[in-house]
């Protein structure tokens, strides 16, 4: 068990959103001021692994559970080497962690990795807004000698917007790196890296996959370098719509015609690569427990969800692509949201939530075992 040295902190913290409402409460983590997109999860685990997600860089989130910080922070769920998000908003922060693997508390971590949230507010009332008027820009300041609300306002009216941003370089990896297969190795995997998770390349090396993990710039001769058996496209932050390069990269492989697999952002560039279009949720789906229908077998799971994007595909019949024909594979039952997609000539699909499930049930495994025979397939 460990205790925080911080207490309860009584520094006051205020968040502005853009469009003019404010909460006001204590400051938790750093203390400063910090911007992005306000965006709410509803996970009542995992918060370790939401805020080292690297998709969720720029984005300010929002915890619908309001006690958090129960189980502290331990060194072994980090999903990459630091805090991607750039603000964090809790009710109700644990004044005690406890759990067997906690080696400090969650505001500790926050602070040492300078990362500015704030605690105390109704963040019922926040997310009921953001589900209202949809995700925008907001601000969070704390200190005790505070902006006036018009300053404050102005800045967070500064700050750049989600729509249009091209985020993959600053998160991902600059030198490729190998995940060795556990066990035997079977495959290679050639992994573009937009913001990957840590989970996912170890989801493969289960499965006796060597990933050779390439930067976002990885060019058409690089991911052949490697002399994959399959090639995966990464989750990441950022709008799709702003990534020509992996676009044009993906469209090399299809073309290879290589088993080809992507997640998240992954299946956002798949959907871009076959033409279709991507458009902003109004609010997005962020959490562990989103059921999502396989369209293929009909089975429906319960799913790990991190986007505020989606793919324009028609859910209702099979389209004609330059790839040759394909069709939405899964689709989210809440609001039918396009959730996968599959390629019918080719040996190619993609899924717009986690299988790789860090936090979140491990219903969509079976994801990265269809990834295998499809490489078993083209071998064969
Ligand atoms: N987790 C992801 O890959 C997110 C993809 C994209 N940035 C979105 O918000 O929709």
């Amino acid at each position: 068990m460990t205790t925080s040295t911080r207490g309860v902190d009584r520094t006051p913290a205020v968040l502005v959103l853009e469009d003019g409402r404010t909460f006001r409460g204590r400051a938790y983590g750093a203390v400063g001021a910090t911007f992005g997109e306000a965006v709410f999860s509803t996970g009542m685990t995992g918060y370790q692994e939401t805020l080292t997600d690297p998709s969720y860089h720029r984005q300010v989130v929002v915890m619908t559970a309001p006690h958090v910080g129960n189980t502290g922070v331990n060194d072994e769920d980090m999903e990459s080497k630091k805090i991607w998000v750039s603000g964090y908003v809790v009710r109700d922060p644990a004044r005690v962690p406890s759990n067997w693997r906690s080696t400090r508390s969650l505001d500790d971590e926050l602070a040492a990795q300078g990362v500015v949230g704030i605690s105390g507010i109704d963040t019922r009332a926040l997310t009921r807004h953001l589900r209202e008027r949809g995700a925008m820009r907001v601000g969070i300041f704390s200190g005790h000698a505070l902006p006036d609300e018009g300053t404050m306002l102005a800045e967070v009216r500064q700050a750049p917007e989600m729509s249009g941003a091209d985020l993959s370089a600053e998160v991902a990896t600059t030198e490729t790196y190998v995940v060795p297969a556990i066990g035997e190795k079977k495959y290679t995997v050639a992994a573009v890296d937009l913001g990957i998770k840590g989970m996912t390349p170890h989801r493969m090396a289960e499965r006796g996959i060597e990933v050779h993990v390439l930067p976002a710039t990885a060019t058409v001769e690089d991911v052949y370098a490697v002399e994959p058996d399959g090639v995966f496209f990464s989750n990441g932050p950022g709008d799709p719509s702003t990534a020509d390069h992996p676009v044009a990269v993906m469209r090399g492989v299809l073309e290879h015609g290589t088993p080809l697999f992507g997640i998240c952002f992954g299946n956002q560039i798949l959907g871009r690569a076959l033409g279709f279009g991507t458009f902003k949720l109004k609010y997005g789906h962020r959490g562990i427990n989103q059921p999502v229908q396989d369209r293929t077998t009909g089975k429906v799971e319960v799913t790990a969800h991190n986007h505020g994007f989606a793919v324009d595909a028609p859910l209702d019949r099979v389209s004609d692509t330059p790839y040759g024909r394909a069709e939405v594979s899964h689709v989210c039952l809440n609001d039918n949201v396009v959730e996968g997609l599959q390629l019918l000539d080719r040996p190619a699909f993609s899924v717009q939530y986690h299988p790789e499930a860090a936090a979140g049930p491990h219903d969509a495994a079976y994801l990265f075992d269809r990834f295998v025979k499809l490489m078993e397939g083209q071998r064969a």
